[in-house]
């Protein structure tokens, strides 16, 4: 499928003064899946390894995402040190800089290098004409600054977002907040993960005692405007505990999948937001959802991520769903 992009659009421009953020450097993972081998003989090693890839096929996958996306997230927490020069992409909300670029380059480029018949579906990659769609092939669904808006204001929460698939099934998700320095792992079947901490989604089922995640995205238009404040307005006065938004729906998601909010929804979300924070929430025990009860559909653009059906419910009454087109559109060339 598609390739790196070589090169990225070229928008408009205007610059910007933040804080400087002062971080400490990465911790190295903490026992994350890491396999434990006993001193044996070199015969029996390779043999080991053999049957561990026949029976664990994508692992070697999952442990390049997580080093990349630890990579990754270095590039950007030392960009945040520097002047950011802000471009813009659908809208002039719409946000993108060289790090986006950047990081998504590096990320394209390591994987390519050890899985050289992967596909990928980058954020900026698309953005600059790749096309959206998914395949069977192993295919990396990357986002290299998810909450690119708090990364260019300096607001502390930015994460590297790496989600895989195969055979159009999501395989394993890399959530890594740079900022906070936390990794996310999620692996089908294998649990969620927070630095080597098993997450599990919490076990509130009333939603008078819970607490929600959201977004107002990137959508200027007056009549969705209105209908997202509708929405939140309505679980406002249920009333919920709180409504909060982190500003990247990929740490949402991990939020949902720690037990700190109970919910996470939006309409206009992208493949690249949610892939990777999809598999950590389900294998957290949560569920996924369509923002009208149906099945959750990765392409759809909307998403509703709960810890258990009764919340989702709940919250699935009060929303106003507005039109977003899907992310796997073919758009006409003119
Ligand atoms: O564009 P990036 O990768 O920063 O991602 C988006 C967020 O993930 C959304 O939840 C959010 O609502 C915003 O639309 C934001 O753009
Ligand atoms: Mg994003």
């Amino acid at each position: 499928m598609q390739g790196v992009a070589s090169t990225f659009p070229s928008v408009s421009r205007c610059q910007i003064e933040r804080p400087s953020f002062k971080c400490s450097a990465p911790t190295p993972d903490q026992g994350i899946n890491r396999l434990k081998l006993p001193p044996t003989s070199l015969q029996t090693v390779t043999q080991h390894n053999k049957t561990n890839k026949m029976s664990d096929p994508w692992k070697e996958s999952f442990d390049h995402a997580v080093a990349v996306a630890r990579k990754a997230g270095v590039v950007i927490r030392d960009a945040l040190q520097n002047e950011v020069k802000v471009m813009t992409k659908s809208s002039s909300v719409d946000l993108v800089t060289q790090t986006d670029q950047r990081v998504e380059k590096i990320i394209i480029s390591s994987v390519k290098e050890k899985f050289p018949t992967h596909s990928f579906i980058g954020e900026e990659s698309v953005a600059a004409g790749h096309p959206c769609i998914l395949t069977d092939d192993p295919t990396w669904i990357i986002d290299p600054v998810d909450g690119t808006t708090n990364f260019v204001h300096g607001f502390p929460f930015v994460a590297v977002s790496i989600g895989f698939a195969v055979n159009k099934e999501l395989e394993f998700g890399v959530v890594y907040s740079c900022i906070e320095d936390k990794m996310y792992t999620g692996r089908k079947g294998k649990g969620a993960f927070c630095d080597g901490e098993k997450l599990e989604v919490s076990d509130v089922k009333d939603i008078r005692k819970s607490m929600i995640i959201s977004e107002l995205g990137s959508n200027r238009d007056e009549e969705t405007v209105s209908k997202i404040f509708s929405t939140m307005k309505k679980i406002l006065c249920i009333p919920v505990h709180g409504l909060r938004g982190s500003g990247t729906a990929a740490t949402n998601m991990c939020l949902v999948a720690s037990g700190a909010v109970e919910a996470f929804f939006e309409i206009g979300i992208h493949c690249w937001d949610v892939a990777a924070g999809a598999v950590i929430v389900t294998e957290a025990g949560g569920l996924l959802l369509d923002v009208d009860g149906g099945p959750w559909d990765l392409m759809s653009r909307r998403m509703m991520s709960a810890n258990n059906k009764t919340i989702a419910d709940r919250l699935i009454k009060e929303i106003d769903v507005f039109p977003a087109e899907r992310d796997d559109v073919v758009k006409s060339k003119k």
